[in-house]
């Protein structure tokens, strides 16, 4: 794997007027996957996108959508995301009503499966799963909504995923990347990559940051030379 460390940009920060328009001006400025926040008002306390608006948003570019699921219950509505063309599924646990299935259709579909972890949610919640694991999210917010402070203690968390994975690798299995999302922004990515993250989730950062869209995932991935948002 390279060492360089993904940048996913979460259009829940984009202008809701103009979809089509971020995704690709974020597909230019170099996002590495497409970050899609899905709410249903009920697991979280917010409304947002549903699998109609990712299929209308899917010609406008070919980099992976990573869907992260906050909805309940998430098995019924994850072939219509499939569908949709999304890349990545992501999934909250606690939303059931049973996860090892959840995991095993989406990867059965062809596409990337993943869990979430969410603030108040122990590590351990990796273990029975890890194998059909392809992404591992530690939620540095609590979910809902864009915009919120990161919650440091986290960073623990994100460094005990880190040892389960490279623990899980040196056993044989397949490697599996370290998403962080919520508050993520030029100085709590590097402290996240230090951690061991693989992967950044930014809404905020990127779409309401200092600079341009480029420059804002520059400062991310800690490319100062090519920010002016550090
Ligand atoms: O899943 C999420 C919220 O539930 C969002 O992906 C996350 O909060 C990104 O927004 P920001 O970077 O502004 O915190
Ligand atoms: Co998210």
């Amino acid at each position: 794997m390279s060492n360089k460390v993904l940048i996913s940009p979460s259009i829940l920060s984009a202008d809701f007027a103009a979809l089509g328009q971020a995704v690709r001006d974020i597909d230019a400025a170099g996002a590495d996957m497409i970050h899609i926040d899905v709410m249903d008002g009920h697991y979280v306390p917010n409304l947002t996108i549903g699998p109609d608006v990712v299929k209308a948003l899917r010609p406008h570019s070919d980099k992976p959508f990573d869907v992260h699921l906050m909805i309940s219950p998430t098995e019924l509505l994850v072939p219509l995301f499939v569908a949709a063309g999304a890349d990545y599924i992501t999934v909250h646990p606690d939303a059931g009503p049973h996860l090892h299935r959840t995991l095993q259709s989406i990867r059965a579909a062809g596409v990337k499966a993943g869990i979430v972890l969410n603030p108040g949610a122990p590590v351990e919640q990796v273990d029975p799963v890890i194998d059909l694991c392809d992404q591992i999210m530690i939620m540095s917010v609590n979910p809902g909504y864009g915009g919120q402070s990161f919650i440091p203690s986290q960073l623990e968390k994100i460094a005990a995923v880190r040892a389960k994975i490279d623990a899980h690798v040196a056993r044989g299995g397949q490697d599996i990347l370290l998403q962080v999302d919520g508050g993520v922004n030029p100085v709590t990515a590097k402290a996240c990559i230090a951690a061991g993250a693989t992967s950044l989730v930014a809404g905020s950062a990127v779409f309401k940051g200092a600079g341009t869209y480029a420059e804002n995932i520059a400062a991310l991935r800690g490319d100062t030379a090519n920010s002016k948002a550090a």
